[in-house]
């Protein structure tokens, strides 16, 4: 299995959008996808349709909370399926309680990890919608995932926050996950007619270099109406511009999941 952590600690980068659509582009090509909402907020959630989960549905916040109390799981233990093709593990407001929690609980990096590896013969891929945050459910995302997508917002400069988030990164590598690889960075929401956009892409690209991803996903309106009208970017967008760079993204990720089969992880990243 193939784990993908989106994060970005900056908010409203597009994280939980491409995180779903991401998912469902893999579902598309045939792959198993679990979709896993790290993020209390529970938008990914909630984007997918469940509105309000079943308040006996375990949670994200269930699963971890057996892991940390040493309590057995059921396999597919609150795992949802989506019309879409994808599995979703999901989240409430309960998960902010585990983070707290977290914080005094024996290899409290690791829940996460523990808990996909108990799920991770029957997917392909583990896609994780990180919460705007480096706190310890971001930490422990990264310590989980094979590969880190830090999306970025083609409207303003990240200047420190990117460089703080990649500082985090290279920690949770040399200290938790020697595997982890920067995947690379995926410039959304961009507006190529705006000089201020070309403007911060060039820049990344200048500052970045080979990280900053070939896809870009344009910023429109049928991207920001699939969170409010729970619609797959791919029927909703039909041969448009987001779809088609969704798309294009997917096979990035492939190709990104075939190199490191090939060559195994890049430590030197
Ligand atoms: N390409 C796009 N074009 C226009 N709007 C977009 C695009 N992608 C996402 N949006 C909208 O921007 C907002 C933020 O997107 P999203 O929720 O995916 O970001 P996020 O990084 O997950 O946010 P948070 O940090 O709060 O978790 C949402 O209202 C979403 O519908
Ligand atoms: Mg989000």
């Amino acid at each position: 299995m193939h784990t993908i952590a989106l994060a970005n600690q900056k908010g409203g980068v597009g994280k939980t959008t491409t995180a779903a659509s991401l998912a469902i582009g893999l579902s598309r090509q045939g792959k198993k996808v679990l979709l896993v909402d790290a993020d209390a907020q529970g938008n990914l959630t909630q984007l997918l349709g469940w509105e309000q989960p079943d308040e006996l549905n375990p949670t994200l916040a269930t699963v971890m909370g057996k892991i940390i109390t040493d309590k057995p799981i059921e396999p597919h233990d609150g795992i949802l399926h989506h019309q879409d093709g994808v599995d979703l593990m999901p989240a409430n407001i309960e998960l902010s309680a585990t983070e707290v929690t977290l914080v005094n609980t024996m290899s409290r990096e690791t829940v996460l990890r523990q808990y996909l590896s108990t799920v991770q013969k029957d997917y392909d891929y583990a896609i994780l919608d990180c919460m705007p945050s480096l706190g310890m459910l971001t930490i422990n995302a990264l310590t989980a995932a094979n590969t880190v997508i830090i999306p970025v917002q083609a409207q303003y400069l990240p200047a420190k926050g990117l460089e703080q988030l990649l500082k985090t990164v290279m920690r949770v590598k040399r200290q938790l996950n020697p595997g982890l690889e920067i995947g690379g960075i995926l410039m959304t929401m961009v507006d190529s007619r705006t000089t201020l956009s070309r403007g911060v892409i060039e820049q990344i690209r200048v500052a970045y270099g080979g990280r900053v991803l070939r896809s870009e996903i344009p910023r429109s309106i049928r991207a920001a109406e699939i969170s409010l009208e729970h619609k797959n970017i791919f029927e909703h967008d039909k041969d448009g511009r987001v779809a088609g760079a969704y798309e294009s993204f997917t096979r990035e990720v492939m190709n990104l999941g075939r190199q490191r089969q090939k060559h195994g992880p890049d430590l030197t990243r």
